[in-house]
C-alpha cells in the first residue's frame, strides 16, 4: 500500500529535558498543530526533528521509540547543525528574507554549507523509510533542497513540496545568493503549494527571471521534467477545535479566566515571539487606542499570549527586550489598582486552554507584519461556536485572502488599527455574529482535511500530465507502422512547420532558404495526388511565397492570419486589427536597444522579438522580462504573447496553428492519414488539434510534448519523409 512520508524540520511532539529524564509534548507553530492531527492514518509517518539535542546513543534510542509508537522518525541534529542550520541560515537568512524583513538577513557561506548538510542528513532518513511506491511531502524553507536531492536518488518518485511562509516578489529573491540551487531544489518536486495565488505568483517570476523557465497554467516546464504549481490555502482540522470549544475543559478555564479578569472586554492575541508578528507595533497601537479613546481604559484588557520561539536567534532576543519594555510602559502609564490594561504571558498554553481564551476573547487581534498564513485567526473563528466575537485581521496574513469578514487593516497603519479596535467593541452584535457565521462556513469548508485531500489530488494530476507531456522516440519500428498506414491512406494530410523541422536554424532568419534537397521532397510529396501537404508556420506570407511558393503546396502563414489552397489566392481567416502596433512596438524597441543582437521583425498581423543572436543569458532574462511586460498590456487589448524558439511573438488572441490546423482537418473528413510535425511551442496547438489516430512529431528539445514522438534532428524529419515515398 502507498503511504504518505511528511517531512518537515519539526516533528509535531518535541522531546524535553525534566529532572526525571526526557518529556514528550506537543508542538507549537502553525505547521505542526495543523497537520499534526491528521497524518498518522494509513500507516503514513512523519519524518523531522525532535527539538532537543540527544547526543547519547541509548537515549537516542528511547526517542526513537517513543516517537515510532506515534508514526514518527526522528532526524537529530547535532548542537553545531542546530546552530547553523536552524537558527543560522534556515532562521537568520530565509525566514526573514521570505517575510520581507530582507535587512535581517545573515548571508554566511558556513551556514549554507550546513544547511546543504542537513538537507542531506533528512534525505537519507526518506530514503531509508521510503518505499518506491510512497509519495514524499516535503514541508517549508527548512528544506528546499530536499526535493531534488530525493528526485536524484529515486527519479521516479512522487513528491509534493508545501510553503507554509510566503514567497516574495522574486526582487527579494534575488538578492539573495544561492537563489538558483534554492529554486532547481524546489523544483525536484512534482507539485509545489503555496498558500495564496500572490505567493504562487511571485514564484513563478522568479523562476522564470532568475532560471528562464516559463510556464503555462501553473505548469513550469523545468528543464526535462514539468512540475505543477498551484496555491492551497492550509485549514485548521475545524471539527477538533469547535468539539475542543464546546468540551467541559475549555468551558472550565474560560471561567477560570473571566474570574481573574472580572468584568473587563477582553481582546485576545497568540502568537510566537517573532518579528513577522507585528507584536510590538500592535502594543503601541492598543496604547494609541487607550489614548484616543479613554472610555475604554478599566474597561478592556489586551490578553496577549506570546509563545517563546527561536531564542538563541539574535533578533528575537531584541525583540523580547523590546515587547517586555513597551508592555512595562503600558502598564506603568495605565494600570490602576483593580485594571492591568495589559495581561502578557511569555510561554506556551495548553490546547484547552487556548480553546478557553478564544471562548472568551470579544476580538483577536491577528496584526501580523507578514505571515504564511495564520491559523490563530482560524482558530478563534471555529472555537467561537455560534457566540458573537469580532476578528481583527492583518492584510498581509495568508488568512485575509480568505477571511474577509474579518475587520482588515494594515498593521503598518497604527490609527487604523487602534480604530479597528475600538469599531470592534462597538460592533452591534447582529453585525458580529453574522461576519462569524459566515467565516465558520468557509472555515469549516476548507478544514485541513480538505486541503490534503486537495493538495494529494493535485500531485497525482501533476503526475498524469507529465506522462502525457512523455514522447517515444520515432525508431524503425514506428517507422515501419507509418509507412504501412501510409500506403494504405487515400487521403492524407501533411502539417509540415517549417523552421526547426524541416529546415534548421541559422542566425539570421531569412537565411534560412530551402534547399535542393528539401524543395526535391517537397515536390516529391506533394506530385502524389492523394497528398495534401501543408506548410504551418508562423512566417510572413511573402516568404513562403517566395520561398515555396512555385510547388503545389497549401500554406497556413502567420500562425494561422493567412491561407493559401494549392490552386488558390492568399486569403484571411477573421478580420484582425492591427493598431495596437503602435503601442507594442517601441516596448520591443526598447528592448533592442538594451540587447545586442536581438532584432524585430513585423508581419501584416504581429511583431516578433528575435534574440538567437544575442548573448544567451542575458536574452534569457531580457525576454522573461519581455513577456511578463507585454502580458500586462496584452489582456487588456485582446493580444496574446507567443514563445517560440528564441522568439517572442505577440499577436491577436484567437490566432494559434492549433485554430488553424482544426480548420483545414474540418474540409477533409476522408483524411485517413495525418501527420503533424513541428517543434516549438507553438507547434503543440496544432499537435493538441490532431485527431487521435494522427502521427504527431515533436522535433528538438526535451522531447516533452504533446506530440506522441519526437525525432532530434531537421536530417531525421527529412529521412522520415523520404522513407513514406
Ligand atoms: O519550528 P519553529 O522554528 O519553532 O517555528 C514554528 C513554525 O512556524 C512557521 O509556521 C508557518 O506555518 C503555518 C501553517 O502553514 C502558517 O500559518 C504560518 O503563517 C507560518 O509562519 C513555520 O513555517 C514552520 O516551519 C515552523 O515549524
Ligand atoms: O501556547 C500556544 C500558543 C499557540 N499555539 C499554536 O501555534 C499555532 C500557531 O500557528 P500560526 O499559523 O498562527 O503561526 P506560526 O507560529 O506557525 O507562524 C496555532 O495552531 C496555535 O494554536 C500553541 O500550540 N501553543
Ligand atoms: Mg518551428
Amino acid at each position: 500500500m502507498s503511504r504518505t512520508i511528511i517531512v518537515s524540520n519539526r516533528l509535531p511532539t518535541k522531546a524535553h529535558r525534566t529532572e526525571g529524564g526526557l518529556d514528550f509534548t506537543p508542538s507549537e507553530g502553525g505547521l505542526a498543530t495543523g497537520l499534526g492531527s491528521i497524518y498518522r492514518a494509513d500507516g503514513n509517518i512523519w519524518i523531522g526533528w525532535p527539538g532537543l539535542v540527544v547526543e547519547e546513543p541509548a537515549e537516542q534510542q528511547h526517542v526513537i521509540d517513543q516517537l515510532q509508537a506515534d508514526s514518527m522518525r526522528p532526524v537529530f541534529l547535532t548542537e553545531t547543525e542546530i546552530r547553523d542550520f536552524y537558527e543560522g541560515f534556515s532562521n537568520e537568512t530565509l525566514w526573514p528574507t521570505f517575510h520581507y524583513f530582507s535587512q535581517y538577513a545573515v548571508f554566511d557561506q558556513q551556514q549554507w554549507e550546513a544547511y546543504v548538510a542537513v538537507n542531506e542528513k533528512f534525505c537519507e532518513a526518506v530514503l531509508q523509510e521510503a518505499g518506491p511506491e510512497d509519495t514524499i511531502w516535503v514541508h517549508d524553507y527548512q528544506l528546499l533542497l530536499l526535493p531534488e536531492m530525493v528526485r536524484k536518488a529515486r527519479p521516479d518518485s512522487s513528491i509534493g513540496f508545501f510553503l507554509h511562509i510566503p514567497f516574495p516578489s522574486h526582487e527579494i529573491i534575488r538578492a539573495m545568493p544561492w537563489r538558483e540551487q534554492l529554486l532547481k531544489g524546489m523544483l525536484g518536486a512534482d507539485l509545489i503549494g503555496f498558500h495564496t495565488y500572490g505567493y504562487m505568483r511571485h514564484f513563478l517570476s522568479a523562476v522564470s527571471q532568475l532560471l528562464g523557465y516559463s510556464s503555462q497554467n501553473g505548469m513550469i516546464e523545468a528543464g526535462t521534467r514539468s512540475v505543477l504549481v498551484d496555491a492551497f490555502p492550509m485549514g485548521i482540522d475545524y471539527d477538533k477545535y469547535a468539539e475542543l470549544a464546546a468540551s467541559q475543559a475549555a468551558i472550565q478555564s474560560e471561567q477560570t479566566y473571566r474570574e481573574a479578569l472580572g468584568n473587563v472586554r477582553v481582546i485576545l492575541s497568540i502568537d510566537r515571539l517573532d518579528y513577522t508578528k507585528g507584536i510590538a507595533q500592535r502594543l503601541l497601537a492598543y496604547e494609541l487606542m487607550l489614548q484616543r479613546y479613554p472610555e475604554w481604559r478599566e474597561q478592556v484588557t489586551l490578553f496577549m499570549l506570546v509563545v517563546p520561539s527561536r531564542d538563541q536567534v539574535e533578533k528575537y532576543k531584541e525583540l523580547k527586550e523590546e515587547i517586555d519594555e513597551l508592555v512595562g510602559r503600558i502598564t506603568s502609564t495605565y494600570r490602576t489598582l483593580s485594571w492591568n490594561p495589559v495581561q502578557y504571558f511569555y510561554r506556551s498554553f495548553p490546547i484547552e486552554d487556548l480553546a478557553g481564551l478564544y471562548r472568551l476573547a470579544e476580538v483577536a487581534l491577528v496584526t501580523p507584519m507578514r505571515d504564511g498564513m495564520n491559523l490563530v485567526a482560524k482558530e478563534f473563528v471555529a472555537c467561537k461556536g455560534d457566540r458573537p466575537g469580532v476578528l481583527i485581521l492583518s492584510e498581509r496574513a495568508g488568512a485575509a485572502r480568505e477571511l474577509s469578514d474579518a475587520i482588515i487593516i494594515n498593521p503598518s497603519d497604527m490609527p487604523q488599527v487602534a480604530e479597528a479596535m475600538h469599531e470592534a467593541l462597538i460592533m452591534p452584535e447582529q453585525e458580529q455574529r453574522q461576519r462569524m457565521a459566515s467565516m465558520q462556513a468557509l472555515v469549516q469548508q476548507y478544514n485541513v482535511h480538505h486541503w490534503v485531500q486537495l493538495f494529494m489530488d493535485r500531485l497525482t494530476y501533476s503526475k498524469i500530465k507529465q506522462q502525457t507531456l512523455a514522447t517515444t522516440k520515432l525508431d524503425a519500428e514506428v517507422l515501419h507502422e507509418m509507412v504501412e498506414k501510409y500506403r494504405k491512406a487515400k487521403q492524407r494530410l501533411l502539417f509540415l512547420d517549417y523552421d526547426g523541422t524541416l529546415a534548421p536554424f541559422t542566425k539570421n532568419p531569412q537565411k534560412a532558404r530551402p534547399d535542393e534537397d528539401l524543395l526535391q521532397l517537397l515536390r516529391a510529396l506533394s506530385a502524389d495526388e492523394n497528398n495534401r501537404v501543408v506548410i504551418i508556420s508562423g512566417r510572413d506570407r511573402s516568404t513562403l511565397q517566395e520561398w515555396l511558393g512555385h510547388l503545389p503546396l497549401d500554406f497556413i502563414a502567420e500562425h494561422g492570419v493567412w491561407y493559401k489552397s494549392r490552386d488558390e489566392e492568399w486569403t484571411m481567416a477573421q478580420a484582425l486589427r492591427s493598431d495596437w502596433k503602435l503601442e507594442i512596438r517601441p516596448i520591443l524597441a526598447m528592448h533592442v536597444s538594451r540587447t545586442a543582437g536581438s532584432f524585430i521583425e513585423e508581419k501584416d498581423y504581429s511583431l516578433v522579438w528575435h534574440y538567437r543572436r544575442a548573448d544567451a543569458e542575458l536574452a534569457a532574462v531580457r525576454a522573461r522580462e519581455l513577456i511578463s511586460h507585454l502580458n500586462f498590456l496584452a489582456t487588456n487589448n485582446d493580444l496574446q504573447v507567443m514563445e517560440g524558439n528564441k522568439v517572442v511573438e505577440v499577436k491577436s488572441t484567437g490566432v494559434n496553428k492549433g485554430v488553424a490546423a482544426a480548420r483545414w482537418l474540418a474540409n477533409y473528413p476522408e483524411a485517413n492519414f495525418i501527420l503533424a510535425m513541428g517543434d516549438d511551442r507553438t507547434d503543440e496547438d496544432t499537435f493538441r488539434a490532431m485527431p487521435e489516430d494522427a502521427f504527431t512529431v515533436k522535433v528538438g528539445g526535451t522531447g516533452r510534448s504533446l506530440a506522441l514522438y519526437h525525432l532530434s534532428t531537421t536530417n531525421e524529419v527529412r529521412r522520415t519523409l523520404r522513407a513514406l515515398l
